[in-house]
């Protein structure tokens, strides 16, 4: 009852994670309004964007829940702020996560300026797996309770003052108990399927959808003996140490072990290859970071020790930060890893705590 006169607009992707969120808002007695975003004119894409049947399945679950849905188009900030970084990192090489960018530069700051000033909110709430906790007048992003689902590495980007208007409200659960939910209260979407990948586009396609924006030059998979073993179809196409689809079969006179991309070296346009997934070329003892977010900065003392992930979903790794400069960390691993990818981000914990993060520039290769 106390939460009466507070508002709050949920962001509503028009899937079970940001309709279960809004159930609980209402049960919480907060004045909810729904806002949904079109940050891409699928009329162009209708091959790879599902915003129309998203945008219903908002509709059908805001009428349900007796909700009024606002629609808002940021399509053109999404482009700028994101697709285009997004492409011209790919140019370069690097394997951005435009997940990241798009809670950056879109959710967290466009849409959420929107819901604040525009919609005169007082909160907003999305459907993200993550919680909130306020101590000693600060607040902090924590992991959330489903370590399967955990989407604070998406989130690193944020500030402790912006959490304060900012609510997780299924950070606390089960993505098995959301879903649980979703059917009792009778929502259509409660199966709807989780959307994987960039935000519109799913994993799989994306090599397809990215030879619509770069142009592919084809170029030599080389072994780091310098045999030439295959043709690659656009650098872009790759990621340090992505082992399928390269295409290359068993080659002739090695095991039969699998190769992996150790390399991808834009000057000569070619892809770098090596065999077994411990190979040391593939390994690193640390990175640097650049584009560093911390979300309380004035909690960081370098140099400090702490755990860090540098790709979403990956156990945690032991790691000590120093201070380069103020755009710049050095980032060394307590023991060598695999596959550290420039572009990527690699995000820093102290145990549940999200500290924040940054961009992965370049590794520090073990050879
Ligand atoms: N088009 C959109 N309009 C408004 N909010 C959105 C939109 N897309 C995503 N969001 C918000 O961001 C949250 C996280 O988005 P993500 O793409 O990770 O979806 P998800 O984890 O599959 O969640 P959901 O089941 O709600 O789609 C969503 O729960 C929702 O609150």
């Amino acid at each position: 009852m106390i939460k009466k006169n507070k508002k709050v607009i949920i962001a509503m992707s028009g899937g079970v994670d940001s309709s279960v969120s809004a159930w609980f808002l209402k049960n919480e007695n907060y004045q909810v309004e729904g806002l949904f975003m079109k940050n891409w004119e699928e009329d162009d894409e209708k091959e790879y964007c599902n915003a129309a049947k998203d945008l219903s399945d908002a509709e059908e679950v805001c009428k349900k829940l007796n909700i009024h849905l606002h629609k808002v188009n940021f399509s053109k900030e999404y482009w700028e702020k994101v697709f285009e970084n997004f492409l011209n990192e790919h140019k370069k090489g690097k394997t951005p996560n435009p997940d990241i960018l798009c809670n950056k530069e879109i959710k967290f700051k466009i849409f959420f300026n929107y819901a604040i000033q525009e919609l005169q909110s007082d909160y907003i709430a999305t459907g993200h797996y993550a919680q909130i906790k306020k101590k000693n007048g600060k607040y902090f992003l924590l992991k959330a309770v489903d370590l399967n689902k955990d989407q604070s590495y998406f989130l690193y980007t944020l500030k402790g003052i912006q959490l304060k208007n900012i609510l997780f409200p299924i950070g606390g659960l089960k993505k098995s108990q959301v879903r649980i939910i979703a059917k009792k209260i009778g929502l259509k979407v409660a199966e709807k399927k989780d959307s994987t990948g960039i935000c519109f586009i799913g994993p799989k396609k994306i090599n397809n959808f990215l030879n619509r924006y770069i142009k592919a030059e084809k170029g030599d998979i080389i072994t780091t003996e310098g045999t030439i073993v295959g043709k690659h179809n656009g650098l872009f196409c790759y990621t340090l140490g992505q082992r399928k689809g390269l295409g290359i079969g068993g080659i002739k006179g090695n095991y039969n072990i699998p190769w992996y991309v150790i390399e991808k070296n834009i000057i000569n346009n070619t892809l770098i290859i090596a065999q077994g997934s411990c190979n040391k070329r593939l390994m690193s003892i640390g990175l640097i970071a650049e584009k560093i977010n911390w979300i309380n900065d004035d909690k960081i003392i370098f140099p400090f020790s702490c755990q860090a992930k540098i790709r979403y979903r990956q156990i945690d790794i032991f790691c000590n930060i120093k201070y380069i400069n103020d755009f710049l960390i050095k980032v060394l691993f307590d023991s060598p890893v695999s596959s550290v990818t420039p572009g990527q981000s690699i995000v820093f914990y102290s145990s549940k705590i999200c500290l924040g993060g940054g961009v992965i520039q370049s590794r520090l290769p073990l050879l």
